[in-house]
């Protein structure tokens, strides 16, 4: 019987997953992978092989009251009618937030998942359905081994000047300074760069995930020295509804002036800002480009974005001291010619030059000329959270071996 690992990656109304088979020292191999979406509604789940063809499809009337729970029961019984020669061995999550307790993947217990929840403020879009499967399969699978996989565990190389705020000590010891996100994602790319270039993998790489959420990555040799993402995953760059960096003055402004509740507040930064607020549109870029010609609130939106990102990234390459290459990835980075045609004409000053015809038919590499070079590079958080789950239960079994 071959493992198999399952992926969970969980939001609001929807879970993503993979199913990887674990072969003996290899890397893991993706077998399926799908999505159930419109949970608590009209639920949907569709699953494919690795190559991208469907292999199965069903939906759920709004009335049949088909959440989380009943999503991830749905998948481990499908699994067992397919898994032929297969056992599920584990299940590793995506989770945001690790805070302070957490620099590496983590074998679940209740403790872990105690120390998770309070974590739950500093990520409220993602982390609390992040822990819902968790506590699912926990309760309805008992002994069933899972991973938590953090996305701010790949930020720990940074120093802790990087990691700091300008804030009272006592307000460090607490925790507040700078985690960082998206760390599944540049952890994958940081692993992958050797197969581009190898002079990335040895020097000054700016990564740029731009996805639903959206930040970027300073990496050294491969090592995140810097990121725009901080204490939550509402700081750096302007992402589909949250606003990315504000004066901390603005969210005085809202509570006193304009007697918005703290839960308001949140809603408005988290939810209705970023490129939904300022287009009054939509939050994904498919739209505000098929609409930015004659609609100027949705170039504004995409304008600000791109300008916003321009300016990170010189802040990154200070922090750099120089740059050597520029890696598009996630939804927006990998799928949009515009807007890494936009970045990069915003950095012609660092030396670097589009190749117009390599950007538009999507890389690997889409520059020209002796600067730095930029690239295409499609993320695999999963990939991530597979290899971390295997290997968080390695090290368990070989200490329970010693
Ligand atoms: N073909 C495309 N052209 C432009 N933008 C795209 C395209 N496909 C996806 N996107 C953008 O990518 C976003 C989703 O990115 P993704 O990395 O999948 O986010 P998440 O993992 O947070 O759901 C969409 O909201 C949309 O803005
Ligand atoms: C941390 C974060 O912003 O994640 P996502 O891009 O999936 O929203
Ligand atoms: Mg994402």
């Amino acid at each position: 019987m071959i493992p198999v690992l399952i992926v969970l990656n969980a939001g609001s109304s929807s879970v993503k997953f993979q199913v990887f088979d674990m072969p003996d020292g290899a890397e893991p191999r993706l077998v399926w992978k799908g999505l159930y979406e419109g949970l608590g509604g009209a639920a949907h789940f569709v699953v494919k092989h690795a190559g991208g063809a469907n292999l199965d499809e069903i939906s759920w009337a709004s009335g049949e009251d088909f959440g989380h729970e009943e999503a991830l029961m749905h998948l481990v019984s499908w699994l067992r009618q397919h898994q032929e020669g297969r056992r599920l061995a584990a299940i590793g999550h995506r989770v945001v937030h690790g805070g302070e307790a957490f620099s590496a993947p983590v074998l679940v217990d209740d403790g872990v998942i105690q120390t998770l929840d309070a974590l739950v403020p500093l990520a409220p879009l993602h982390q609390p359905h992040n822990l819902e499967p968790i506590r699912i399969v926990r309760r309805r699978l008992p002994g069933m081994p899972q991973v938590a996989c953090f996305d701010t565990a790949f930020h720990q190389t940074q120093s802790g000047i990087a990691r700091m705020f300008a804030l009272p000590r006592e307000m460090r010891e607490r925790g507040v300074k700078r985690y960082g996100f998206h760390g599944l994602s540049y952890d994958y790319i940081s692993s992958v760069l050797k197969d581009y270039d190898p002079r990335l993998a040895e020097g000054r790489v700016v990564v740029a995930h731009l996805g639903n959420g959206a930040s970027l990555c300073a990496l050294d040799k491969g090592v995140s020295i810097a990121t725009t993402m901080g204490f939550s995953a509402l700081d750096g760059l302007p992402m589909g509804t949250r606003c990315g960096a504000v004066d901390a003055g603005v969210v005085f402004y809202m509570l006193r002036e304009m007697k918005l509740s703290p839960e308001e507040a949140e809603r408005v930064l988290y939810t209705k800002s970023g490129l939904l607020g300022v287009s009054g549109l939509s939050n994904d870029m498919r739209v505000l480009r098929a609409n930015a010609a004659t609609d100027t609130d949705a170039r504004r939106a995409i304008d600000l974005f791109v300008y916003r990102i321009t300016r990170e990234i010189g802040s990154l390459v200070a922090a750099l001291g120089g740059l050597d290459g520029l890696v598009f990835t996630a939804g927006i980075g990998e799928n949009d010619a515009a807007t890494r045609a936009e970045v990069i004409a915003g950095l012609a000053w660092a030396g670097l030059t589009l190749d117009e015809a390599a950007n538009r038919a999507g890389g690997p590499r889409i520059s020209a000329g002796p600067g730095p070079a930029a690239w295409v590079v499609p993320t695999n958080e999963e990939l991530v959270i597979a290899r971390q789950t295997r290997g968080a239960l390695g090290a368990v079994q070989a200490k329970l071996a010693s």
